[in-house]
């Protein structure tokens, strides 16, 4: 059967996005990229936000968003999709070009301010790192969440996943 060119590739999660512009950075790119955008309240934002709408533009509309008003209500979505949850974590050891994505991945980035707690990074099914210069601590999470989503679809294309 010929692939779904119409179904998301992948899941983007925001774990309580807390940095308006960032969030409608990272939206705009799952409009862009056929990308399901996930969101974990509480954000530190309203979606009326200037900032918020004005990073995602009128692709905010484009954008298949689930919003969970809680990380158990997250969870919950999760375990029913199916899909593996792998975290963007700067305290990972696994670098993420050495990781196997598939279909359906759920890729979880954490708060700008605070990434994700430990109850987070246990759930996870893997736990991924960019590695950055020595001394450097992290990437905006727009720019991380990008990287890797990047990695991922080169991956699933590779593979003939989609
Ligand atoms: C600004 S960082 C969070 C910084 C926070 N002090 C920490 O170390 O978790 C925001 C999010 O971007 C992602 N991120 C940023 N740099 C990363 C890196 N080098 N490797 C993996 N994820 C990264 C992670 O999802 C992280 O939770």
């Amino acid at each position: 059967m010929p692939p779904d060119h119409a179904a998301p590739l992948l899941t983007l999660a925001l774990y309580q996005p807390d940095i308006p512009q960032n969030a409608g950075t990272i939206l705009r790119m799952c409009a862009c990229l056929r990308l399901r955008a996930a969101i974990i309240e509480p954000a530190g934002f309203p979606v009326s936000d200037r900032h918020f709408r004005r990073a995602g533009m009128d692709y905010l509309s484009h954008v298949d968003i689930a919003r969970h008003s809680s990380w158990a209500a997250f969870e919950t979505w999760r375990r029913e999709s199916g899909g593996r949850l792998i975290l963007l974590s700067t305290k990972a050891s696994l670098a993420y070009t050495s990781f196997s994505f598939a279909l359906g991945d759920i890729l979880l980035v954490g708060r700008e301010s605070a990434g994700a707690p430990e109850e987070v990074h246990a759930a996870a099914d893997a736990r991924l790192v960019i590695p950055l210069e020595t001394s450097m601590r992290s990437l905006n999470v727009a720019v991380a969440a990008a990287m890797v989503a990047g990695e991922a679809m080169r991956q699933i294309r590779l593979n003939g996943m989609a």
